[in-house]
C-alpha cells in the first residue's frame, strides 16, 4: 500500500515539471483512498473502439494495479444506422451520446473515444480528462489492384463517406468517382474485397491499431489528404465533476498531442465544423513550433481554401481561431454559408 502511494506521488511530481498547463502544474498528493476500487470504461463495440478501450485499460492497469478495470461495451445509434450518410442523421454526437448517458447515470466512469468523433463543444457537465498520444494521423489508400491514387484509371470508384476525403480527392483527381462507404473498418474492407470499389480511403491509425497495417497500399501525404481534426488521437471523457478521475488520467495525457488537437479543434469550432462540412485540420510540433494547417472546400473540390499558421504550442487555441479567421477571409465563409452550416452563427465556447 505504502509503495503504491509513493509511486503515484512521484509520477504526478514528474507531470508537474514537464507540463506547463495549469491543470498539471502542481504536485498532487494522492492518498490511496482516492483511487477507486473499480473503474468502468464505456466504449462502442466495434473492433476498433474495443481495441482503444482495452489499450487505455491496459495503461491504467499498469498505473493502478489495485483497481478493477471493466469494459462496458455499448451499441450507439451511429453504429446502428448504416444506410444513410452520417451527416444527414446528426453527425458525430451520435457515436458518443449513449456513452455520455452511461457516465451520467453512473453505469460507467470514463469513456474512450477517437478524438475525431468527439464534437467540438463538449456537452455541459462533461470534460476530456486526457488526450493520449497520437497514432499515425494520415489517411491510407487501400486497393487490391492499384498501387496508389495516380495509378487509378479514369472512372474508377473510390469509396469514402467523408466529405473531407471526397473534396480533396475530387480536387486533385477529377477523373475518379467517389461513392459512399460506411460501416466499421472491417465492413469497409469487406466491401472493397467484394469488388464494389477500386479503392477505399481509411484512417491509417485504425488499421494499424487493429493489426491491419498490411492492408495499407499507400499512405496519403498530408499535402494530398489533410487529416480530420483529431484523427489518430484518443480522448478519455468523464463527468466534469469527477476531478478524482481527471487526476488519475493525468499520466495518460500527452501534452504535445493535446496541444495539437486543441489547435485543430479550435479551428474547426470557429468554422462550425461537423461531419457536414468538408474541412480538414492538422497540427504538428517540430523544433518547439506548432504548425497548424487547415482547409475548407466545396464537396466537389472545385473550391478549396487552404492556409496555415505557426506559433507557440501553448497558444494553439488562439492559433486555431486565427486560422479559421484567415480561411473565412479567403472565402471559406462563402462555402460554409452555401453549405447551410451552423458556421454563420456564433459558436459559444463553454
Ligand atoms: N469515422 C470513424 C472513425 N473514427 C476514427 C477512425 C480511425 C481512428 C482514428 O482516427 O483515431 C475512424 C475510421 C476511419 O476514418 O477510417
Amino acid at each position: 500500500m505504502r509503495a503504491h502511494f509513493i509511486r503515484l506521488d512521484a509520477q504526478h511530481a514528474k507531470m508537474g515539471t514537464r507540463s506547463n498547463s495549469v491543470t498539471f502544474s502542481f504536485v498532487i498528493i494522492m492518498p490511496n483512498s482516492s483511487i477507486p476500487a473499480k473503474i468502468v470504461i464505456a466504449t462502442r463495440e466495434s473492433a476498433l473502439a474495443l481495441w482503444q478501450a482495452n489499450f487505455i485499460r491496459d495503461r491504467l492497469a499498469k498505473l493502478y494495479p489495485q483497481t478493477e478495470l471493466d469494459i462496458f461495451g455499448m451499441t450507439t445509434r451511429g453504429d446502428q444506422i448504416l444506410d444513410v450518410s452520417l451527416s444527414k442523421i446528426g453527425g458525430k454526437g451520435l457515436f458518443i451520446k449513449e456513452l455520455e448517458q452511461a457516465l451520467e447515470e453512473g453505469r460507467a466512469d470514463i469513456a474512450v473515444h477517437s478524438m475525431k468523433d468527439v464534437p467540438m463543444d463538449m456537452p455541459p457537465g462533461f470534460a476530456l480528462a486526457a488526450i493520449a498520444e497520437r497514432e499515425d494521423p494520415r489517411d491510407a489508400f487501400i486497393s487490391n489492384r492499384h498501387a496508389n491514387l495516380d495509378a487509378l484509371p479514369p472512372g474508377s470508384i473510390v469509396g469514402t463517406s467523408s466529405l473531407r476525403r471526397e473534396s480533396q480527392l475530387r480536387a486533385r483527381f477529377p477523373h475518379l468517382q467517389v461513392q459512399p462507404l460506411r460501416g466499421n473498418v472491417q465492413t469497409r474492407l469487406r466491401k472493397l474485397d467484394e469488388g464494389q470499389f477500386s479503392a477505399i480511403i481509411l484512417a491509417a491509425a485504425g488499421l494499424k491499431r487493429l493489426g491491419l497495417a498490411g492492408r495499407i497500399t499507400a499512405l496519403l501525404s498530408l499535402e494530398l489528404s489533410l487529416p480530420a481534426v483529431g484523427q489518430g488521437a484518443l480522448g478519455i471523457e468523464c463527468r466534469a465533476e469527477r476531478t478524482d478521475l481527471i487526476r488519475l488520467m493525468a499520466p495518460l495525457h500527452h501534452l504535445p498531442t493535446a496541444q495539437c488537437v486543441e489547435a485543430e479543434r479550435a479551428m474547426s469550432r470557429a468554422l462550425g465544423g461537423s461531419c457536414e462540412v468538408p474541412l480538414g485540420g492538422f497540427a504538428e510540433i517540430s523544433g518547439g513550433i506548432l504548425r497548424l494547417r487547415g482547409f475548407v472546400a466545396s464537396q466537389d473540390g472545385a473550391r478549396m481554401i487552404s492556409d496555415e499558421v505557426s506559433g507557440d504550442p501553448g497558444m494553439g487555441m488562439g492559433m486555431g481561431a486565427q486560422l479559421a479567421q484567415n480561411l473565412k477571409i479567403q472565402g471559406a465563409e462563402e462555402i460554409l454559408t452555401a453549405l447551410g452550416s451552423r458556421a454563420a452563427e456564433p459558436v459559444s465556447h463553454p
